[in-house]
């Protein structure tokens, strides 16, 4: 709705009132101005007209006297008659002379004869004065001045006889006269004739005796007999003179002109001859504004002139008139501005109200405008964006990865109808190809799939789906994809279409598969891992429950797996792992499960058998499986295993169970003796928790003191005599009583333990290597087992070089037994720690020297001084004739390394005689002694114990 503007002046139309009424009043000023110097010039003229009739009214007087002077000097005695006659119409034409006179000098002797002859003609005549105003006889004096003439007579005729002289100013004005010879006025007086108040002032003309010299002022006084005088009342003369110009009348009309007339230079009331209309009233100007602006007075008008010698000024005057009384243009004119300069500014401020109007129309139409361009910006940026995001769309579309396809939604066929480069890529169709067909071509003949139907039903119920599905490119190999389809709508929500997204999971399967496989199988030998032993196991233990048949679970671990591992390394290790998992599978059913659990370690659940029971044929089936010799690396290994079972239900009923009793009896198995195998009992349960129980001690047995150590002589199969010691750690259980080192050494490797005790084992060790030398019992060679974890110490050196400073012993008789698996898993580093020790003094030898006969090259590499055969070797030697070769082998080479041979285990005649024929160095074993505690040793030194010589000499 268009707002109303509220009244409000403009500038241009307060200006325009402004600039008008100024106008206006310059307007009303100017005319005023005009008005005013006109009634000023009117007044000027008409007061200069009226001096003019006064100026001219006195010149003719004067004329009208000098003409009768001229009378005089004409006929020099002029009769009374012809004055009278001459007199006569020249006062007829000039009314404004009282009188003419002529005056008489009269001496004093003529005054009777004089007087006599006027009283003839006036009765009663004498020469009189004027006294207070009144004429009185005049006294006797010298000379008279006598009025003789007076023309008219009448009005005039009390003057008659009068001496002039007695008259104010008659004397001054007589003498000017007679001394110039010209006319001269008198002041103002009273003239003897009037009645009223009138002044009355007269000019005199001397007259000259006929015929006498008038050369200089002196001859004029000679000659001097009388004058001739014009006699004028004041006022009346004025009143005449104006009242005789016609022009002038016309004038008064007009103007109101107030007229004074001084018989003086100034304007005293005294000199005042003439007045007419009000007294001289001049306004003052009012709130600063000049006078003219609002009356009409023109200045008086001030006029010098001179009467006979006399100085007169005339004032002339008007009063102040409202200017309205002269007429009313000048108003009109500011009345008509100001009407105007009112049009004006309300012309203005019309037009600025419709300017204001128009603006706030333009501004409304602006914001209008404006909203609607902003309205159409934003339309178009908003059709723009929604054309960038179609384009972006199909864009994203076009460079999906994924493949898209778009389909009719018109069934049942559901043709397709436009398909991604993403599609073209993945299934190798082109999109011409594919536009037009139905969409069960991807899938080919594969149509028993359950995702298909999921996919039917998505379109026939016009719903979102997702399905998995097999897929089929063109040339016929098989991708897997995910699909996610969706109905599109048209603009009246009506399904048009379908659009399809294929996520191409082939390689998500792939990847399922096979973490599926890492999840559940032996990454190496691909056998199942523990957590599908243990579903197996769950599900056989189920189904045993069910059928109410046996399991067994065997758990078989390797031995000397480690050797191998250690001596070869990992790779070797891991083929030999392989191919005794192929072994393992081999040797059972498809439905048995063979399991890796880690290490060398694997379970067999191996369920009752519908044909066949379970029997222990299996188990020795197993073990000669794995038995079979096995080439590794161009050298035939000989690999068996150690293996427990536990049965279900009689030895657990959950996989945990039933793994861990196999387990068990395994180590059983093992500590019995290798390649054989044990079935779980309850007894061997105790004997694993005592295992628990021991390694709960072993902690505090270094503390405890519980420690102890027995010494096992070596002997020397040259001599006979004792050479060396082995010191053998023993442990005085508290409870258990003496445990032997197979029961705690191997806990201790494993929690670390074995370093302090190693540690405390070399010190006490060398402190009674020391003692025995210090008790003259001889120099013996002690020999110290080494684990593997002391040999990682750091400060191994350091820590020996202790021990034996610590005992004062010196380091040749120290021996340090590392195994042979010891220093074969990192030669190198083996090399330079024994080089160390070797640096220190100490002697050096290989225990168990034999399980791995490809350490014999390194050897020569070791800075070694003794090896140890294995007793397992020794053991066989008088019956395998393997044994007896390796042994007789390793003596030999031994000896071509300068090495010494010290065999172990030595429990017959028999071995030490053929050791002692293949020229072994030394023996140890339980045949010359077992191990023993030092005062045993001790008793054994002192009494010289040693092999019988009839032994050496066989
Ligand atoms: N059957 C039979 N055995 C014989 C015969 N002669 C000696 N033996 C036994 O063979 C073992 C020799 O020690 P080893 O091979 O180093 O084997 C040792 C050694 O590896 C380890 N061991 C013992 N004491 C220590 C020790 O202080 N430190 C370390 N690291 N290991 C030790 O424990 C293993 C077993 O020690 P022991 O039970 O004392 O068993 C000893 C000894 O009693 C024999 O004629 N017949």
């Amino acid at each position: 709705m268009r707002s109303r503007l509220p009244f409000s002046p403009s500038l241009a139309a307060l200006l325009a009132l402004v600039l008008g009424v100024l106008i206006s009043a310059l307007l009303f000023t100017a005319v005023r101005r005009l008005e005013h110097d006109k009634v000023d010039i009117d007044f000027q003229q008409q007061a200069k007209v009226r001096v003019a009739a006064i100026q001219n009214g006195i010149d003719n007087s004067i004329n009208v006297l000098k003409d009768v002077n001229q009378l005089f000097v004409a006929f020099g005695t002029v009769s009374r008659e012809q004055f009278q006659s001459f007199a006569e119409p020249l006062l007829a034409s000039n009314p404004y002379i009282q009188a003419l006179n002529f005056h008489r000098y009269i001496s004093a002797q003529e005054r009777p004869q004089y007087e006599a002859a006027m009283r003839t003609r006036f009765p009663g005549f004498t020469i009189g004065d004027i006294s207070n105003g009144a004429p009185v006889p005049a006294p006797h004096r010298a000379q008279y001045r006598v009025v003789d003439y007076i023309e008219p007579m009448e009005g005039n005729k009390a003057a008659l006889g009068i001496d002039a002289d007695s008259y104010p100013f008659q004397d001054a004005a007589m003498q000017k006269s007679v001394d110039t010879g010209e006319p001269s006025a008198t002041g103002l007086l009273r003239l003897t004739q009037e009645r009223g108040t009138q002044k009355g002032f007269i000019v005199l003309m001397p007259v000259y005796r006929p015929g006498m010299p008038l050369t200089d002022v002196a001859a004029r006084r000679l000659a001097i007999i009388g004058d001739t005088a014009a006699v004028f009342r004041g006022g009346d003369m004025i009143a005449k003179s104006l009242s005789a110009d016609s022009f002038m009348l016309v004038s008064d009309a007009k103007l109101a002109l107030n007229i004074s007339v001084y018989a003086s230079d100034d304007t005293l009331g005294d000199a005042l001859i003439f007045h007419q209309g009000a007294p001289l009233q001049l306004i003052e100007s009012s709130v600063g504004l000049p006078k003219w602006l609002f009356y009409n007075q023109p200045e008086p008008y001030q006029h010098l002139f001179n009467v006979a010698g006399q100085p007169w000024h005339m004032v002339v005057s008007t009063p102040p008139a409202w200017f309205m009384n002269e007429g009313s243009t000048a108003l009109w004119a500011f009345i008509a501005g100001l009407l105007f300069s009112i049009g004006g500014a309300a012309y203005l401020q019309t037009v600025v109200d419709r300017s204001r109007r128009i603006q706030l129309l333009v501004d409304e139409r602006t914001v209008q405008l404006r909203s609607v361009n902003e309205d159409l910006s934003a339309d178009i940026a908003a059709r723009k964006r929604t054309e960038q995001e179609l384009q972006l769309r199909e864009r994203a579309i076009e460079a999906s990865a994924n493949s898209i396809i778009i389909t009719s939604a018109v069934a049942p066929h559901y043709l397709i109808e436009y398909v991604n480069p993403a599609f073209e890529r993945i299934t190798g169709y082109s999109a011409e190809e594919a536009i037009g067909m139905d969409l069960c071509f991807l899938w080919n003949d594969d149509a028993d799939q359950p995702g298909i139907e999921e996919i039917r039903a998505t379109a026939n119920e016009e719903r979102e789906g997702h399905a998995v599905l097999r897929n089929y490119r063109k040339d016929g190999t098989l991708f897997w994809s995910d699909w996610y389809i969706a109905p599109v709508k048209d603009d009246k929500g009506v399904v048009s279409h379908f659009i399809v997204v294929q996520y191409d999971i082939t390689a998500t399967k792939r990847y399922e598969s096979e973490l599926e496989f890492q999840t559940n199988r032996d990454a190496l030998t691909g056998l199942a891992n523990r957590s599908l032993l243990r579903d197996r196991l769950s599900q056989a233990v189920s189904y045993a429950y069910r059928y109410g048949h046996p399991i067994w679970v065997l758990f078989v671990d390797l031995d000397r797996f480690k050797f191998v591992n250690d001596t070869l390394g990992h790779q070797a290790g891991d083929i030999l792992l392989t191919a005794v998992s192929s072994r393992l599978q081999a040797a059972v059913r498809d439905t048995d499960t063979v399991a890796r659990m880690g290490g060398d370690e694997f379970v067999l659940i191996l369920p009752e058998r519908t044909d066949s029971g379970l029997s222990t044929h299996i188990v020795q089936r197993i073990m000669e499986a794995i038995a079979q010799p096995l080439t590794i690396e161009g050298h035939e290994f000989f690999v068996s295993c150690s293996i427990g079972v536990a049965v279900y239900p009689a030895d657990g009923d959950t996989p945990e169970e039933l793994i861990k009793h196999a387990d068990i009896a395994m180590y059983r198995a093992k500590e019995i003796g290798r390649n054989n195998f044990q079935f779980y009992t309850p007894a061997m349960n105790e004997r694993a928790l005592e295992r628990l129980h021991i390694e709960g001690d072993l902690r505090n047995a270094l503390e405890r003191e519980e420690f102890t150590l027995h010494y096992q002589p070596q002997v020397d199969l040259r001599t006979g005599e004792i050479v060396g010691v082995e010191a053998l750690i023993r442990w005085q259980h508290p409870e258990l009583g003496m445990v032997p080192p197979v029961r705690f050494i191997g806990l201790a490797e494993e929690n670390g333990l074995i370093v302090p005790i190693g540690a405390w084992v070399i010190r006490a060790a060398c402190l009674q290597n020391k003692e025995w030398q210090m008790a003259g019992l001889g120099h013996l060679r002690m020999a110290v087992n080494l684990s593997a974890r002391q040999f990682a110490q750091e400060d191994l050196v350091e820590s020996i070089a202790s021990s034996l400073r610590a005992a004062d012993l010196a380091p040749e008789y120290l021996e340090i037994e590392l195994t042979e698996s010891l220093v074969m898993a990192d030669v190198d580093r083996a090399i330079g720690i024994l080089r160390e020790l070797k640096a220190l003094g100490v002697q050096l030898s290989i225990d168990d020297f034999g399980t791995g006969y490809s350490s014999l090259s390194y050897l020569k590499r070791f800075p070694i001084d003794v090896l140890k055969i294995d007793r397992s070797f020794v053991n066989d030697i008088t019956i395998d004739p393997d044994d007896a070769a390796i042994v007789a082998s390793i003596v030999s080479l031994a000896h071509s390394l300068r090495l010494q041979v010290i065999a172990e285990g030595v429990e017959t005649e028999a071995q030490l005689n053929y050791l002692r024929e293949h020229d072994c160095d030394q023996i140890q074993g339980y045949f010359f002694s077992r191990p023993v505690t030092a005062a045993a040793l001790t008793a054994m030194l002192e009494e010289g114990k040693r092999l019988p010589i009839e032994i050496l000499t066989l």
